[in-house]
C-alpha cells in the first residue's frame, strides 16, 4: 500500500469547517485507493498569529516540506489591519509560498458564455513568488506618510519556468495561451513578454497571443470563450483571479493549486474566511472539496480519483440547481451535511464504475 502525507492548513474564520469535510473526502478516496494517508495539522494566518505570535511558524513550513501535499484554508481576519506587515494573515501565505518554492498558482474558472449561457473553461496561471509582491518596497523618507514604494521586479528565470509551466497545461487543452502584461508602459512587462515569446518557440503547436492588462480585464467579460490559458504575473493574477471568480457567479465552485518544480502542492478553496460564519456550519464546503481533488490531480498523481471526486461535487450541484428550478424545497445543508452528501455520491459512483 502506497503512503501519502498531507499537511492540513485550516486557516481562519470558516476554514476549519470547510477542511475537515475537504479532509473527509481525502480519507475516503485514500481508503478506497488503497493508499495510507498521513494527516497532519498546523496553523497559518491569523489564527497561527494568536497561538504563536507569527503567522506561519518555521515549524509549520518544515512539516509542509516534508509532506507530499497541503491542503491550505481561507486566510485573514479583520481585526488584524492593526498589526504590522510582517505579522498579517497574509504575510503568513506569501512566506508559505517562497518557502515551498511555488511559482505558478493554477486556477480552472468556468464563465458564462453570454447570451447562450453556456460555460467555458479558461485557465488562470498566475506567477506566484515574484514580481510586486515579493519586491523591495518601504518609505522613501524618514516621514512615513510622505512616499511609499513596492518594485515590480522579474527575473527572465522567474518568468520562464511559469511560461513553461502554462505551455504544457495548454498543449493537453485547446492549445492557446493568452499572455497578460503591461508592457506598453512596464519594463518588467516588456521582459515579461519578450520571455514569454521565446518560450512559445519550444511549443510551435501551441498559439501565444498577449494582450494588455486592460484589455484582458474587458474581454474577460466581453468574450470570455476566447481564453484558453490565461498567463500572468503575480499581481494582475490576482486581480484577474477576483474579476473572474466574480464572473463565475456565486454558485461555481472555485480552488486553486500552487506548484512548483516538485509535486508538493498546495491546495487552496477560493473564497473568503467569512469570520462572523465561523463554526456555525452553514458554509459550502464543496470549494474545499474540489482542492481536494486537485491534490489528487496534480500531488499524488491519481487523476480517476480526482475525477471521482469532482464528479460528485458536479453531481451534487447540478441535482441542486435541477431541484432549484423545479421550485422543490430542499432540505437544509449545513457545512457537515454538504460533505456527508458528497461522501455518499462518491461511494455511489463507485457502485457505478
Ligand atoms: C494578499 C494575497 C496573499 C492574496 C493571494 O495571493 O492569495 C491575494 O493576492 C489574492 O489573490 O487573494
Amino acid at each position: 500500500m502506497s503512503k501519502l502525507s498531507v499537511v492540513v492548513l485550516p486557516g481562519d474564520g470558516v476554514g476549519p469547517e470547510v477542511c475537515a469535510q475537504a479532509v473527509r473526502v481525502l480519507q475516503e478516496v485514500c481508503r478506497i485507493e488503497g493508499v495510507e494517508l498521513e494527516l497532519a495539522f498546523e496553523e497559518i494566518g491569523y489564527t497561527a498569529y494568536l497561538k504563536e505570535g507569527t503567522p506561519f511558524s518555521s515549524r509549520a513550513a518544515q512539516r509542509c516540506r516534508a509532506a507530499n501535499a497541503v491542503l491550505l484554508g481561507p486566510v485573514g481576519d479583520k481585526r488584524s489591519r492593526e498589526l504590522p506587515p510582517h505579522l498579517r494573515p497574509e504575510a503568513g501565505v506569501l512566506s508559505l509560498r517562497a518557502k515551498l518554492g511555488l511559482y505558478s498558482n493554477l486556477r480552472p474558472i468556468r464563465l458564462p458564455v453570454l447570451p447562450e449561457g453556456e460555460k467555458t473553461e479558461l485557465l488562470l496561471v498566475r506567477e506566484l513568488s515574484g514580481g510586486i509582491f515579493y519586491g523591495e518596497r518601504g518609505y522613501t523618507k524618514a516621514e512615513e506618510a510622505d512616499a511609499a514604494y513596492d518594485t515590480e521586479i522579474y527575473t527572465a528565470g522567474e518568468v520562464e519556468r511559469v511560461a513553461k509551466h502554462a505551455f504544457e497545461l495548454a498543449q493537453k487543452r485547446r492549445k492557446l495561451v493568452t499572455s497578460v502584461d503591461m508592457a506598453h508602459v512596464l519594463e518588467s512587462s516588456r521582459l515579461w513578454r519578450a520571455t514569454v515569446t521565446k518560450v512559445a518557440e519550444a511549443f510551435p503547436e501551441v498559439t501565444l497571443d498577449h494582450l494588455t492588462v486592460e484589455e484582458a480585464a474587458g474581454q474577460l467579460v466581453q468574450n470570455p470563450a476566447r481564453f484558453d490559458v490565461l498567463l500572468t504575473a503575480n499581481l494582475f493574477g490576482s486581480i484577474l483571479g477576483a474579476e473572474a471568480g466574480a464572473l463565475a457567479g456565486a454558485d461555481e465552485v472555485l480552488a486553486c493549486a500552487s506548484l512548483g518544480y516538485s509535486k508538493l502542492g498546495v491546495y487552496e478553496p477560493v473564497m473568503p474566511t467569512k469570520e462572523e460564519l465561523a463554526g456555525k456550519n452553514t458554509v459550502s464546503p464543496l470549494s474545499a472539496i474540489l482542492a481536494a481533488g486537485m491534490i489528487f490531480r496534480y500531488s499524488f498523481e491519481m487523476p480517476q480519483a480526482a475525477m471521482l471526486i469532482e464528479q460528485a461535487v458536479i453531481d451534487y450541484t447540478g441535482r441542486l440547481k435541477a431541484a432549484q428550478a423545479k421550485g422543490e424545497l430542499l432540505p437544509a445543508s449545513g457545512t457537515a451535511e454538504t460533505g456527508e452528501l458528497i461522501l455518499k455520491r462518491i461511494r455511489e459512483r463507485l457502485t457505478l464504475l
